[in-house]
């Protein structure tokens, strides 16, 4: 019989080492204290006490998946009291653990390995300990994604086997570094009773994040829209922003009248409304395809006495494009020319049909010049904005859009800075796209020194240490260690990005987009020679079906395909497709820089053919024609049957059997087609290189005469972006 301590004994009867020791006390049995070996013949008092005779320490009566301990304690029956208190307290605690579990269950493969450890403690073979320590299961692991097998094993605190067995016994087959999805180790970790929960991974770095933080809705309050004026050349976007600044202002701030940086705020009636100065759609745009929303509603100036033009048109498909509302005003009224009725005819082609047509879009007919009308459009402006229901949180963490931002001279890096939430503040650390700083210097819109900045606040900031972008997300950080690294590891993967691939839509992996359920809409902008090609080449893409999304005609207009095309493009996730015209060299350099993928055509059905095969992944590889050589005409033979011989001397490059071959004369060409014979002498050969003679025959053409020129090519398929 073995030596039980007293602790260890009053653990498996579940009582308390000194409810033990009474009642050896009553047994008239002296014990020390609660570590005190216990004789056998006192433990078969106890049993008897406490079991009615029935042995508490007869280890093979014993659930099989407890031999662990068993193990434990036949070590200690080898190793005797040598074994020390921490190897005696191994086995009984496990035992009491997995009793306090009310675990009785066996596996098939614990069985096995409790009969191999009885066999061993039948042949009395020396006791190897357990190398890992026993201990509880958690009462919770949590996780990220996902948990090799041996990942979870630690965290249950068990061998891995034993999870591989566990999952066994449910039926999944895994070994110990497989990957374990959420599902499994949820099943896993109940089994065992033991809380689980997957951590959803913040990358603290994507400033997005901060902004879609959740906020209480009882710190909202209203903030001023902010406002972008676009329109086409000349209809008077300066002379109304200057004019709505002009009315505005304060008369007496000094100083007020000049523009300090692009972007002002104006009182109207107590409510303030902010106007960005952005230089053209293209600006506008370019923050939208950076990700940043900062326009709340647009005002499309459209000159009363010209009518809508190109860029109106642009300007309105730019503004739909970033579901921006758009109020229009109309502009020069105070000129004898002006047809305000002309314009609402027009801008009904465009989808903006004024209220008192039945529409509802707001016309306010207005005069930059002298100042008519202003009032009203304020107020319209205020009436949109109180629909939009524009809110902010003053109290959090600014955060915001950068305007503008260049390099000074004297100041270093200075950047305007739209605060659309928060309130930002002169000292805070702040990560500025890929910059950090603290904001050192912070200016208004009239160029005075201010402290802090509220929602829809435009300021000028210095202390930067680099210059961001027009777009730049800013976000504010509690110091600015956090902003440093956060701003450092920014600049690194923007610098990573840079050399990888980004991911735009193209006809190439539209197919792919689909299929991960990445693409409904496919945007595309139509630019064509004439308008009834563009319109043609739009209604026909209109009608293509295919499951799973949905042809958007973002817009079309006349026209080369621009810069502003490509940009538009680009922030919309679109294709171009150009109609008989060709990219501006701009258009052509944004475009691969950007990776817009443009496609140029001349017929209609073809545009429709490449869209469709896209969509069904049906899209053929494409070629490109490539000329490998030249070889000139020195003498020509006719010989009946054969047809025209050309007896002739390469010049440049290679003739190869297979190449098309292009005639020309006086630098036209007269034919195209395919090689018939290739001789060297008088063997066909497989090609012919510069310096060598040869002689060619055409298949089907025999019009060969001196002097002509050979112009050999071949078509190569073009890996696709
Ligand atoms: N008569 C009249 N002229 C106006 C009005 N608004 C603007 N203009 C004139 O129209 C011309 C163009 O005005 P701008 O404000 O420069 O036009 P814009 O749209 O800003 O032009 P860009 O900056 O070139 O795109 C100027 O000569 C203005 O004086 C108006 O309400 N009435």
């Amino acid at each position: 019989m073995s030596k039980v301590r007293v602790y260890e004994y009053a653990k498996k009867q579940n009582v308390t080492s000194k409810e033990v020791i009474d009642k050896l006390t009553t047994m008239n049995i002296e014990v020390k204290n609660h570590m005190a070996t216990l004789e056998s013949d006192a433990i078969a008092k106890l049993d008897k006490a406490y079991t009615g005779g029935k042995s508490s320490t007869d280890t093979t009566q014993k659930p099989q998946n407890q031999n662990r301990s068993t193990q434990n304690t036949s070590g200690q029956q080898n190793k005797g009291k040598g074994g020390g208190p921490q190897a005696q307290n191994r086995g009984p605690a496990r035992g009491g653990q997995q009793g306090g579990k009310g675990r009785g269950g066996q596996r098939p493969g614990q069985q096995n390995r409790g009969g191999k450890n009885n066999r061993n403690q039948k042949n009395k073979q020396p006791f190897q300990p357990t190398p890992m320590k026993h201990r509880e299961l958690p009462e919770k692991i949590t996780f990220t994604e996902s948990l090799t097998v041996a990942a979870l094993a630690k965290k249950l605190h068990r061998e891995p086997t034993e999870v591989v067995k566990k999952l066994f016994m449910v039926g999944v087959m895994a070994t110990v570094n497989q990957e374990l999805d959420k599902d499994t180790i949820e099943l896993i970790c109940e089994d065992y009773g033991v809380e689980v929960e997957e951590e959803i991974l913040v990358d603290s770095t994507d400033l997005e994040t901060y902004f879609d933080e959740e906020v209480e809705a009882g710190k909202m309050i209203e903030r001023p829209a902010v406002v972008t004026i676009m329109g086409h050349v000349d209809h008077g976007k300066t002379t109304l922003l200057d004019s709505i600044r002009k009315t505005k202002v304060t008369a007496g701030e000094a100083g007020g009248i000049t523009q300090h940086i692009g972007a002002y705020q104006i009182d109207n009636d107590g409510k303030k409304i902010t106007f960005l100065d952005t230089p053209g759609h293209a600006a506008f745009t370019t923050m939208r395809a950076r990700g940043a929303k900062v326009t709340d509603i647009t005002i499309l100036v459209v000159a009363a006495d010209d009518g809508v033009m190109p860029q109106t048109v642009e300007a309105i498909n730019h503004a739909k494009a970033a579901e921006v509302p758009i109020i229009i005003a109309v502009n020069k009224m105070d000129k004898q020319a002006a047809n305000p009725d002309r314009v609402m005819q027009e801008l009904t082609e465009h989808g903006l049909v004024s209220e008192a047509w039945g529409g509802d879009t707001i016309f306010v007919p207005v005069s930059a010049l002298n100042g008519d009308g202003i009032d009203n459009l304020l107020e319209m402006i205020g009436l949109v904005s109180e629909v939009e229901e524009l809110k902010a949180d003053p109290t959090r963490r600014a955060m915001g859009t950068v305007i503008e931002a260049e390099l000074d001279k004297g100041r270093g890096s200075v950047a305007t800075l739209l605060v659309q939430d928060g309130t930002l503040r002169v000292g805070d650390p702040i990560v500025v796209g890929n910059t950090f700083g603290r904001v050192r210097a912070m200016v208004n819109d009239i160029g005075r020194r201010v402290k802090e900045a509220g929602p829809s606040t435009p300021v000028e900031i210095t202390g930067l240490n680099d210059v961001p972008l027009a777009g730049d997300r800013f976000v504010v950080f509690e110091d600015e260690k956090t902003a440093r690294s956060i701003g450092e590891s920014r600049a690194q993967q923007a610098l990573q990005a840079q050399r990888g691939e980004k991911t735009r839509v193209s006809l190439d992996n539209l197919f792919e987009q689909m299929k991960q359920g990445e693409m409904k809409d496919l945007n595309v902008i139509v630019k064509g020679d004439v308008q009834g090609s563009v319109e043609a080449v739009a209604a026909s893409l209109l009608k293509i079906e295919v499951e799973g999304v949905n042809v958007k005609i973002i817009h079309t207009a006349v026209g080369a395909i621009t810069e502003s095309d490509i940009t538009l493009a680009a922030a919309s996730n679109a294709i171009v497709i150009g109609f008989n015209v060709r990219p501006d060299a701009n258009a052509k350099r944004a475009a691969d820089a950007e990776q817009v993928d443009v496609r140029l055509h001349r017929i209609i059905y073809k545009v429709i053919e490449e869209i469709e095969s896209a969509m069904t992944g049906l899209l053929d590889p494409e070629f490109e024609e490539k000329v490998i050589g030249q070889a000139e005409v020195r003498q020509t033979f006719k010989v009946s049957k054969v047809g025209t011989i050309a007896g002739s001397y390469v010049t440049e490059g290679k003739i190869t059997r297979d190449s098309g071959i292009r005639l020309i004369r006086d630098g036209i060409v007269v034919f195209e087609g395919d090689l018939d014979t290739l001789k060297r002498f008088k063997d066909d050969t497989k090609e012919v290189a510069k310096g060598y003679e040869c002689g060619i025959t055409l298949k089907n053409y025999n019009d060969v005469r001196e002097g002509d020129i050979f112009e050999a090519f071949v078509m190569e398929e073009i890996k696709r972006k």
